[in-house]
């Protein structure tokens, strides 16, 4: 579904050059969740944007479906942590739905079936002619989620959605996220900064280092695909998981890096 081939991302201005992403070598196959997770300011939004074709790489590849990616692919969605900003306040809530199916090319009947099957989906069947202001900030967000469900995408890049929302609306969100990607079969990549998140999402949970990026550890989440708050979370398997991926990350902060070359270059 996915390779990413030697991504590296270096940003160039007058000030100096910054290099965010060094060496990103990873797949992920059709259907599976994998989660993001490394210290702030460690380049995961810039490998969501490399992927997603808003951002061009200084070097290597991001192949989508067998093509290169080089603009927004067409069966790729993406939702943002700015729910506030990614929704047009002067459209009602099914219209802001419907709006990328209209770009998609889709008739007027299918377009009204798939907002309203969408918005049901996310719990907000009774709310499609509100305005996004009118709702809460976890409203707004599913509002936002089921515009990309509405799209039907074969892949769905999520960056920090729930950091802007109450952790009871969270846990309520990961598991609408977790349900929808059961029932639609998406490939799904997840940026979070929060390890629980990270497994209790997650089929494989990549560990970042600290700038310039490359993959400390690809963690395999060995937890049964039927998730619910409580059980998944007092699992020993859960724990064991977020005492590894935790200390990965301490240590990637400190500036661990997992080859030579680079760890003398971070010092
Ligand atoms: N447009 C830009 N121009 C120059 N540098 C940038 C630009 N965007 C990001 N950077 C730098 O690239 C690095 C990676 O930023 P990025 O936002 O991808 O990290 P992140 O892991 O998503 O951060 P956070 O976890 O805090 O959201 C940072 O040092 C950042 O300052």
């Amino acid at each position: 579904m996915l390779e990413v081939r030697g991504l590296q991302k270096v940003y160039r201005s007058a000030s100096g050059d910054t290099e965010a992403i060094r060496d990103l070598t990873f797949d992920a196959t059709a259907g599976e969740i994998v989660c993001i997770v490394g210290p702030s300011g460690a380049g995961k939004t810039t490998l969501l944007r490399c992927i997603s074709g808003l951002l061009a790489p200084t070097s290597g590849t991001v192949t989508l479906e067998g093509h290169d990616v080089s603009g927004p692919p067409r069966g790729m969605a993406v939702v943002f942590q700015e729910y506030a900003r990614s929704l047009f306040p002067w459209l009602t809530v099914a219209q802001n739905v419907e709006l990328p199916l209209k770009e998609k090319g889709l008739k007027k009947s299918d377009r009204a079936r798939l907002v309203q099957d969408s918005l049901e989906a996310v719990g907000l069947g009774d709310v499609t002619d509100s305005y996004p202001w009118q709702l809460s900030g976890g409203m707004q967000q599913r509002v936002a989620i089921a515009r990309a469900a509405a799209y039907e995408p074969h892949i769905l890049l999520m960056d920090e959605p729930f950091a802007a929302v109450d952790a009871q609306t969270r846990a309520d969100l990961e598991d609408l996220v977790r349900d929808l990607w059961q029932r639609l079969g998406i490939t799904l990549l997840f940026v979070t900064h929060d390890i629980d998140e990270s497994i209790y999402l997650g089929q494989r949970v990549l560990v970042l280092s600290a700038r310039p990026t490359v993959i400390l550890e690809d963690v395999a989440v060995d937890l049964p695909d039927e998730r619910d708050q409580l059980t998944t979370r007092n699992d020993p398997e859960f724990g064991r998981l977020r005492t590894h991926i935790y200390d990965l990350v301490q240590r990637a902060k400190q500036g661990y890096r997992p080859d030579e070359e680079a760890a003398e270059s971070a010092v």
